[in-house]
């Protein structure tokens, strides 16, 4: 029986209003899905394949009576089997090293992933909060390091620098017609485990998932695609059992003659699909981003993504110091870290606070940052001064603090600047050591904040505990990698922020995607973090919490998305979604656009199977 429109927009309605995350189908039955297929080609077909599930009449209907067990499972059986045998796997590996632990897992959802998506993107869906560190950081890491000896099948596709000239027909191979998402890396730099070639296809297609779980993409129109132009890392290429190409990765011309190709053929075939450039090098990620940021609808989420998300928690830090978010603009913020999402974070949060201030121009309002790279604080006396780092690089001057000099360390900065703020992306694990977090005891704030976003968690800059012990109970802190909260005894709870590009990136590229917009603009990504920072309660930040519970990611997915989609429209670059046009899109109100993002999630739930051969 079809549920009313009006009663389904008002269940939307009423999941995005509540806290709850709008977990539930919006009809009870979905409708009919049509196939090519019979018989085992359906059971091979894990968009298809219900398992146990296929009821005898369509058993009948599509050839595959008594290619299955006689027995009929509902989906909640087949779902609470799954669980068990999860949990099961949890219990007999306790006290087996994490890695071993952690591969198990990641193994029985990928298997899954392999035989069934509608069941697998639901227990993701259901369960993210303990699935995403198996599908996402930090395993996720672990998998690109291991997948030459864990591949079994493929899944994307991969482009390589042998593939010059093939690729506008190359990308007819992907058996969809219609892909609406990409996500692409060149496996430069695989979180802060370096290069990792081939390998590191798993990024793209964990964050993919995080699509679909997230902002309800669905699976069947989404593309994760590795660029393999070989790679600098010896230990890959003395590998036998290495699985891309065996030569030095490919430089200059020649490297972005590859990414052009493979841009061209994207956009030739799905001219409307949004794509992701993901864990590039940062001389490619900003390379990129420059020149194709205006051509197709694409953004870096590294730099893009991962700033708006920073931005959020750094005003989510003045609130919780109970100052007014203008104030803002007086904080000292130190990072470490001017890589491609360091210097996405500095830019996005200076020109937060040149907005803050009134004003526009480049070298206007005070330097509130403090930089470090691997060589220390970065100062005007740096030679070959990277341009992109240059307007925060420290000088010299009344405004300056004595006795910092060029290359000072982590800790002397953070004791003469006493910073509100230590921001790490430095891809360094440890480096905000006991006497760097003593250091931060004494800052300017009564309420210091501590970010170690460094992924995966063996390259996160501190602990939650390390900071609850030596910064003190009134300090905040997020990490990019998700750990436990904390207990601070008498009850109280010291919390473990996850500060990860995961609560944007969906967001952003649904946003894109259910706009039609031209291109991603900075005020779409403003949008973005402005509605993520506004999504935390003013109890919730005085308790120390920044950002909101992993589970309820959908809920805020669709928010964001909303938000980038107006924006879109504010600055006339949406183009409008299948019949969805820009006109429509502009008269709808701010909780209609709610509405619209949230009924254009896709929910797994099996369909009934129609085969029209
Ligand atoms: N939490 C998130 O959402 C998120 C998003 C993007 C990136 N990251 C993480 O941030 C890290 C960096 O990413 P990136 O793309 O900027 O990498 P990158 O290689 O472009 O930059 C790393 C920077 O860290 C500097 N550095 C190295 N050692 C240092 C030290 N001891 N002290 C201070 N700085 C040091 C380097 O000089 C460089 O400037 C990675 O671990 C990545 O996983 C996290
Ligand atoms: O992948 C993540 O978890 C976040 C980020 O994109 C990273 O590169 O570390
Ligand atoms: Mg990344």
């Amino acid at each position: 029986m079809w549920r009313s429109a009006a009663r389904r927009s008002s269940q939307i309605r009423r999941l995005l209003s509540s806290s709850a995350p709008p977990a539930g189908p919006l009809a009870t039955v979905p409708a009919p899905c049509i196939v090519q297929k019979r018989g085992n080609d359906i059971l091979n077909d894990p968009w298809y394949n219900k398992d146990t599930a296929f009821p005898l009449t369509e058993r009948d209907r599509l050839g595959l009576r008594g290619l299955l067990p006689p027995r009929v499972m509902s989906f909640e059986q087949q779902y609470e089997r799954f669980i068990n045998s999860y949990r099961s796997l949890e219990k007999n590996t306790r006290g087996e090293p994490d890695s071993i632990v952690a591969l198990a897992k990641w193994r029985i959802l990928n298997r899954l992933h392999d035989r069934n998506e509608t069941l697998y993107f639901r227990v993701l869906i259901d369960n993210i909060k303990d699935f995403a560190p198996v599908i996402y950081t930090p395993t996720v890491g672990l998998v690109c390091e291991n997948y030459s000896g864990l591949f079994r099948r493929p899944r994307g596709m991969y482009f390589t620098a042998k593939d010059k000239g093939e690729m506008m027909s190359m990308i007819y191979n992907w058996p969809q017609e219609k892909v609406d998402m990409i996500v692409v890396t060149d496996g430069s730099r695989i979180l802060g485990l370096g290069d990792l070639g081939v390998q590191g296809i798993g990024i793209p297609i964990g964050k993919l998932d995080l699509y679909v779980a997230a902002a309800g993409i669905n699976p069947q129109k989404i593309l994760p695609v590795i660029l393999d132009v070989g790679t600098n890392n010896e230990k890959l290429l003395d590998d036998n059992l290495y699985l891309g190409l065996r030569q030095p990765r490919l430089e200059g011309e020649e490297y972005m003659a590859v990414v052009d190709e493979f841009m061209e053929a994207v956009h030739a075939r799905w001219p409307k699909a949004v794509v992701q450039f993901e864990d590039f090098q940062m001389k490619w990620a900003f390379e990129t981003l420059q020149r194709y940021r205006n051509r197709f609808c694409m953004f870096n989420d590294d730099v893009q993504g991962t700033a708006g998300v920073a931005l959020a928690g750094l005003l989510g830090a003045v609130r919780a110091q109970g100052r007014p978010l203008h104030d803002f603009t007086k904080q000292k913020i130190v990072v470490a870290g001017a890589g491609s999402a360091g210097i996405g974070v500095l830019s996005m949060a200076k020109q937060e606070m040149l907005r803050m201030l009134g004003k526009t121009g480049e070298g206007e309002g005070n330097n509130q940052f403090w930089v470090l790279d691997k060589d220390g604080l970065i100062t005007k006396d740096r030679k070959d001064l990277d341009p992109a780092v240059s307007s925060f690089a420290r000088g010299h001057g009344p405004d300056e603090i004595p006795d910092l000099h060029e290359g000072a360390s982590l800790v002397e900065v953070v004791r003469k600047v006493k910073p509100h703020v230590l921001l790490g992306l430095s891809g360094v694990g440890g480096i905000f050591n006991e006497e760097v977090l003593k250091a931060m005891k004494e800052s300017d704030s009564p309420r210091p904040a501590i970010f170690a976003m460094s992924n995966p968690t063996t390259k996160a800059e501190c602990t939650p505990d390390d900071v609850f012990k030596h910064v003190g109970e009134n300090a905040i802190f997020a990490s990019g990698s998700p750990f436990s909260n904390v207990s601070l005894g008498n009850g109280k709870t010291g919390y473990a922020n996850q500060a990860n590009n995961m609560y944007l990136f969906p967001g952003i590229g649904l946003g894109a995607l259910l706009s039609g917009a031209r291109h991603i603009s900075d005020d779409m990504l403003q949008a973005g973090a402005e509605c993520l920072a506004s999504y935390i309660t003013d109890d919730e930040i005085q308790k120390g919490i920044l950002f909101p519970e992993v589970s309820s990611i959908r809920h805020i997915t669709a928010r964001v998305g909303a938000a980038v989609v107006r924006a879109a429209v504010a600055e006339d670059l949406a183009e409008g979604y299948r019949t969805v046009g820009p006109k429509e899109l502009g008269s709808m109100s701010e909780s209609q656009t709610v509405d619209y993002v949230a009924r254009n999630m896709w929910y797994p739930i099996y369909s009934p199977l129609v085969n029209n051969k």
